[in-house]
């Protein structure tokens, strides 16, 4: 069990992708609410990082735990529970093309267990709430701009009430100004205790909002607030 507030640490942990070592004795600790920025060059490990987080990929060597779970004993079929209570915002978790805001909200819902309509419907209109899309929800996703769509899949995220929320580049594909709304959200979202890891390469972003920085460099994950 881990000490109250603390809900992700890693400790000497090396990650790989096929034979090759992306990153190496990584140390880290994530407590309830904090916002933490992963940055570092094209290819440096942020997406294998993060992907490590939601058990994507192994964890080679080391101890990583995430809210009670180690996970390099972690079986395969608690994943989905470990998933469960992170929100996650990537680009292979796109909104499925063929329904509504409000289908791929309760698809999700539906697939984790919630089963009584009206209970669905108002955590549907509550997260859509919480994101500024609630007139959004019987649009089809290509009937909403970029940051809209961003901000549905922040709303899907935030479906099961995660403890954490991993976004990999969620500014990605926007303009400057609506990537600012996005992280602006993702800001608000934090200050309600739960915490946020995002990677970006957007150096504007990372000074105008407030937050941790870490920086994956030479096969390591550098913290930039308590330099060594
Ligand atoms: N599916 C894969 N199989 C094998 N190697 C991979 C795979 N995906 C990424 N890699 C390698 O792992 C390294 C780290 O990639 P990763 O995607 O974590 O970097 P990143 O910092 O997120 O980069 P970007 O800024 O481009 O998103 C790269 O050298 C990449 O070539």
């Amino acid at each position: 069990m881990m000490s109250e507030g603390i809900l992700l640490q890693y400790t000497g942990v090396q990650l790989n992708r096929e034979e090759n070592i992306i990153l190496r004795d990584v140390d880290l600790k994530v407590n309830r609410g904090d916002f933490l920025y992963i940055i570092g060059k094209v290819g440096s490990g942020k997406s294998t990082l993060l992907k490590s987080m939601y058990a994507e990929i192994p964890i080679e060597k080391g101890d990583a735990r995430v809210f009670d779970y180690r996970l390099q004993d972690l079986k395969r079929k608690e994943i989905p529970y470990l998933r469960r209570k992170i929100g996650i915002v990537f680009q292979d978790f796109q909104l499925l093309i063929d329904r509504t805001v409000e289908k791929n909200l309760e698809f999700v819902l539906r697939a984790t267990g919630w089963k009584e309509k009206g209970a669905i419907s108002n955590r549907i209109n509550e997260v859509l709430v919480q994101v500024g899309m609630q007139n959004k929800t019987y649009k089809m996703p290509h009937e909403l701009s970029g940051g809209e769509q961003q901000r549905i899949v922040i709303a899907r995220a935030l479906l099961n009430s995660p403890l954490l929320i991993l976004a990999d580049e969620p500014t990605g594909n926007l303009d400057p100004e609506t990537g600012s709304q996005i992280v602006d959200l993702l800001q608000q979202i934090s200050a309600t205790g739960t915490a946020v890891i995002m990677s970006t390469h957007n150096y504007s972003i990372v000074q105008t909002f407030p937050g941790r920085i870490m920086k994956c460099e030479e096969m390591g994950l550098v913290d930039l607030n308590h330099p060594a």
